[in-house]
C-alpha cells in the first residue's frame, strides 16, 4: 500500500525562493510500509509530520488518489513568508482523518446557479492579494472542482474598482434576483465598499437577492474577519478564511448607517481629494468613530505607512498620544449622545479622547476593542472615554489588548446602544479634529456638523457573509 508522497528524505524541502510565498509539490510516496500514522492531530509518515491546523482540504480523484492540500506552517516569528501551499499526494490515508479532512461537496452558494465572482483588492494591506490568488486560491479552486470558466476574476485598478462592481454588475445580477457570491481578497476596506455601493443609490427591487461574500482575510486589521472567527482556534487566518470558503454558510450581515451633516467629505487619497457622500450616508459593518481612532485611521493612511501593516497603526499612535513639546493628546470637542431605549443619553462632558462605535468585537487579532460582541450578534457598542493623557490612553489600549480588559476601567465607559449622535464643537474651517472613521474610510465634517449612527432593522442587511459559526 502506499502513503502520503513527499520529498525524498521525508522532509520538508526548502525553496530558493525569495517571494513570501510558493506552491511545493511533495511529489509521490511510493515505497510500502510506509502508511502513515494520525496521533494527536499530526499525520505522520517516514520522517514527515502534517498537523491538522495546517491542513486546507484533502481531495480525492477519480483514481482514488488523495490530494492533502495544506499551508507551510505559519513562522513563529511573523517575518518571512506568510504562506506556502503544499500538495502532499496519498493512495492510503487513516479513516480518523479523512473523516475530519476530505472534501465531500460543495456549499450551495459556489454551486450553479449561482454566479461567482473573485475580487481581488490589489493594493490591500501589503499586496498580497494577486499572489494569494494565483498560488493558493487559484489551484485549490480548480482542485474542488472549480476550474476557470467557473468564475469571473476582477482585479482592482483604483480605489474606485470594488465601489463600480458592486453599484453596476453586482447590484444588477442582486435585483434581478440572482444569487451571486464574491470570494473577496480584501481587507474591511474591500467589504465596506462592496455594501455601500450596493446600498448607496437606494434602488433595491423587491427581488433582491443579497450576494454572499466569503472574505479571504488579505487587509491591515481584518477586523470583520477576526471578530467573525473568534475565537479561533487555528493560527493561520488563511487555512481558516480558506476553510470557511470550503465549509462556511451564508448568514445576514449587520450592518450600520452613518448620516453626516450637508457638508460632510470623504477624505481620500492622503487627504488630498475631498468627495461629497451619496445621500450624506455611508454604510459600515466594523465601526464608526471619531476622535483617536479616527485621527490614527486617517494620518496611518499613506502609501509610506502601510509598508509597515498592521504596524502603521502603532507608529503613528505615538506621535499623536505625546506630541513633540511634551503636550497633552488633543481633546476633541463634541456633544455626544447615546441613543437607548429610543431616547438620547448624554455624555456628561464636551472632551474626548475616544469614541468609537462598533458591531464587531476585535478591530485586529488580538485587540478586542467590545470583547461582548459575539459574531454576526447586531449589537451596536459605544465605548468611550474622555481625554485621559498619554500613559492612561496606552493603558487603555493595553486593556484591549489583553483581551478587552480596558473594559472594566473606571475611565472608560462601554454600553450597548441602538444609535449614536455627535455635534461637532470644534472650531475652524480645517477637519483635522473632526474627522470619523466609517470601517476605514475618513470623513471630514464641516464646521457645526453632525454624525448619526444607527443599526440597520434586520432583513434590510445588504450582504450575507460565510461564517463558520
Ligand atoms: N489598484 C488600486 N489602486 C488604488 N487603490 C486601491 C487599489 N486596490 C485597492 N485599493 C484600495 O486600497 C484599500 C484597501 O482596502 P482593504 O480594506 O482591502 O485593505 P486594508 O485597508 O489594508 O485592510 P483593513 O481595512 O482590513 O485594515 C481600499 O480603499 C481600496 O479601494
Amino acid at each position: 500500500m502506499t502513503a502520503p508522497s513527499s520529498s525524498s528524505d521525508g522532509t520538508y524541502p526548502s525553496s530558493d525562493s525569495d517571494t513570501e510565498s510558493s506552491t511545493t509539490n511533495y511529489g509521490h510516496y511510493g515505497y510500502s510500509g510506509e502508511e502513515p500514522v494520525y496521533r494527536e492531530g499530526s499525520l505522520t509518515w517516514a520522517k514527515s509530520t502534517l498537523k491538522d491546523e495546517d491542513i486546507i482540504t484533502v481531495t480525492k480523484d477519480e483514481g482514488n488518489e488523495y490530494t492533502i492540500f495544506s499551508l507551510a506552517p505559519a513562522d513563529p516569528d511573523g517575518k518571512g513568508r506568510l504562506y506556502e501551499l503544499r500538495t502532499t499526494f496519498a493512495t492510503l490515508l487513516p479513516q480518523a482523518f479523512l473523516d475530519k479532512h476530505l472534501f465531500t461537496t460543495l456549499p450551495q452558494h459556489l454551486l450553479p446557479p449561482n454566479t461567482l465572482h473573485v475580487l481581488i483588492s490589489t493594493l490591500s494591506g501589503t499586496g498580497l492579494a494577486p499572489d494569494f490568488f494565483d498560488e493558493v486560491l487559484h489551484p485549490l479552486l480548480k482542485a474542488v472542482g472549480l476550474a476557470d470558466p467557473s468564475y469571473v476574476v476582477l482585479r482592482t485598478k483604483s480605489t474606485e474598482s470594488v465601489k463600480e462592481f458592486a453599484r453596476s454588475r453586482l447590484l444588477a445580477g442582486a435585483n434581478a434576483g440572482s444569487e451571486q457570491t464574491v470570494l473577496m481578497l480584501s481587507g474591511d476596506g474591500g467589504m465596506v465598499d462592496t455594501i455601500n455601493g450596493l446600498l448607496e443609490e437606494e434602488s433595491r427591487s423587491s427581488n433582491y437577492v443579497p450576494p454572499v461574500l466569503s472574505q479571504l482575510p488579505l487587509g491591515t486589521g481584518n477586523a470583520l474577519f477576526h471578530s467573525l472567527h473568534r475565537p479561533s482556534p487555528l493560527p493561520s487566518i488563511y487555512i481558516q478564511g480558506l476553510r470557511t470558503l470550503l465549509h462556511g454558510t451564508p448568514k445576514p450581515l449587520p450592518i450600520f448607517k452613518a448620516r453626516f451633516s450637508p457638508g460632510a467629505r470623504l477624505v481620500t487619497d492622503e487627504g488630498q481629494t475631498a468627495t461629497a457622500l451619496s445621500n450624506n450616508t455611508l454604510y459600515g459593518a466594523v465601526v464608526a468613530s471619531y476622535g483617536l481612532h479616527a485621527t490614527l485611521v486617517a494620518d496611518s493612511d499613506t502609501t509610506e505607512y502601510r509598508k509597515h501593516g498592521d504596524k502603521r497603526f502603532g507608529l503613528v499612535a505615538k506621535d499623536l498620544l505625546f506630541p513633540e513639546g511634551g503636550e497633552s493628546p488633543h481633546a476633541y470637542k463634541a456633544d455626544v449622545a447615546l441613543v437607548k431605549s429610543g431616547k438620547d443619553e448624554v455624555v456628561g462632558t464636551q472632551e474626548h479622547g475616544y469614541v468609537l462605535a462598533s458591531l464587531v468585537s476585535n478591530l485586529e487579532k488580538t485587540f478586542a476593542i467590545s470583547p461582548a460582541s459575539r459574531p454576526l450578534d447586531g449589537q451596536l457598542r459605544v465605548l468611550q472615554f474622555g481625554p485621559l493623557g498619554g500613559e492612561k490612553t496606552m493603558d487603555v489600549m493595553k486593556g484591549a489588548y489583553a483581551d478587552g480588559a480596558h473594559v472594566e476601567m473606571d475611565e472608560v465607559g462601554y454600553d450597548a446602544v441602538e444609535g449614536l449622535r455627535i455635534n461637532f464643537l470644534e472650531e475652524g474651517t480645517e477637519w483635522k479634529w473632526r474627522r470619523c472613521c466609517i470601517d476605514g474610510l475618513i470623513v471630514g465634517v464641516e464646521e457645526g456638523g453632525w454624525m448619526e449612527v444607527q443599526v440597520v432593522p434586520r432583513g434590510a442587511e445588504a450582504v450575507l457573509v460565510a461564517s463558520d459559526v
